[in-house]
């Protein structure tokens, strides 16, 4: 019989992970490696990209040349995608909640989609007093569904019914990217969507992330961001969201000194820790992350961790993990003794 899995245990300090969980750039990073390994006939699959996520970028490059044969070296292959890279970073986006936007003639209707489970890393569901929902069921809070600012809460069958009533002719399915903030150049050009897009952020409450980032702040939680991207390619990322970034007490980065080996090595969690004041023992700090490698590199450094991981990574690669939940927004601060939400 499998040993039981502990439940989470009380933090101080909370340590985020940037690419994939704060900031919606990995389909930025997929887009500029599916075209350069694209130009070699190989193809970047998600069986490449959760080996390199997490890694700083010489290393991860290293990676997918040798996986993929590329016939370039590592140097060039940074070269060449870090110049694709810079042209896309500044329209890095938060983020988005597991929303699915549906726009009919004159009306917008948005639906989170995250079924908000909670799960240890080997998939079984967490049950836990704090997750009990109003319709009783453990480990596993109510869907909700948001029309302007109403918002009422849907049972999972009634979220199908609703998806499938929604999708009939004349209604428009939106990516969920478009929620978090970034518009297609194509969107931008059409009216629909300018007006469409101005109601949203009229109607719209804060996002999961930067909801879960000023709540802690409120509350006097120490939050950093330990991230390997190094200094160019965090300033361009994060050009368009310095108020959020001004939230964490600090930010590491995958080019400081300190930081001698990245994900899945702790070096970067250690660093990040160290540098509160004072600092917080490694079983005090919760580390959130939606890489593998970033896993690994907390476990690696004694810590607890919350993955998020995209729905694309292999469910065993989740395993290890202390909590995995489809979205930030699904968080509950209570479960590792931290002030819940109002
Ligand atoms: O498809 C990819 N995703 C992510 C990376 C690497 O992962 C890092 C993301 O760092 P983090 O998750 O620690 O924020 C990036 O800087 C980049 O080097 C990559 O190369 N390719």
């Amino acid at each position: 019989m499998a040993a039981p899995v502990p439940l989470p245990r009380p933090v101080t300090h909370l340590l985020f992970d940037m690419d994939g969980l704060l900031l919606d750039t990995e389909r930025l990073y997929s887009a500029v490696f599916e075209d350069i390994c694209g130009r070699y006939g190989k193809k970047y699959s998600w069986d490449v990209k959760s080996l390199v996520m997490g890694k700083k970028a010489l290393e991860a490059a290293q990676l997918i040349r040798d996986t993929l044969q590329l016939p370039m070296s590592a140097e060039e292959l940074v070269e060449v995608s870090q110049a694709k890279l810079k042209e896309v970073f500044p329209t890095a986006a938060l983020m988005p909640d597991g929303l699915v936007l549906l726009k009919s003639p004159g009306r917008l209707l948005s639906l989170h989609t995250s079924h908000a489970s909670h799960r240890h890393g080997n998939g079984s569901p967490l049950q836990h007093p704090c997750l009990q929902n109003p319709h009783g069921q453990a480990g596993c809070s109510p869907w909700s569904r948001r029309e302007s600012d109403t918002t009422e809460r849907l049972t999972q069958t009634s979220f199908i019914l609703t998806m499938q009533l929604c999708l009939q002719p004349g209604l428009e399915l939106l990516s969920p990217a478009w929620a978090g903030g970034f518009v297609t150049p194509e969107a931008r050009g059409k009216s629909t969507c300018t007006v469409l897009w101005r109601r949203l952020l009229q109607s719209r409450v804060l996002g999961g992330v930067e909801k879960l980032i000023r709540h802690l702040r409120k509350h006097d939680v120490p939050c950093a961001v330990a991230t390997s991207s190094g200094t160019a390619s965090f300033q361009l990322k994060t050009s368009r969201h310095q108020d959020f970034f001004g939230l964490f007490h600090h930010v590491v980065l995958g080019d400081d000194p300190e930081v001698r080996s990245g994900k899945p090595e702790p070096d970067i969690f250690l660093t990040c820790a160290r540098r509160f004041s004072p600092a917080p023992p490694a079983n005090k700090c919760l580390v959130f992350e939606d890489a593998p490698n970033g896993v690994e590199a907390a476990l690696a450094a004694g810590m607890q961790v919350v993955m998020v991981p995209d729905g694309n990574l292999k469910p065993d690669l989740t395993s290890k993990a202390t909590l995995v939940l489809g979205s930030l927004q699904d968080f509950q601060p209570e479960l590792f003794g931290l002030p819940p939400y109002d």
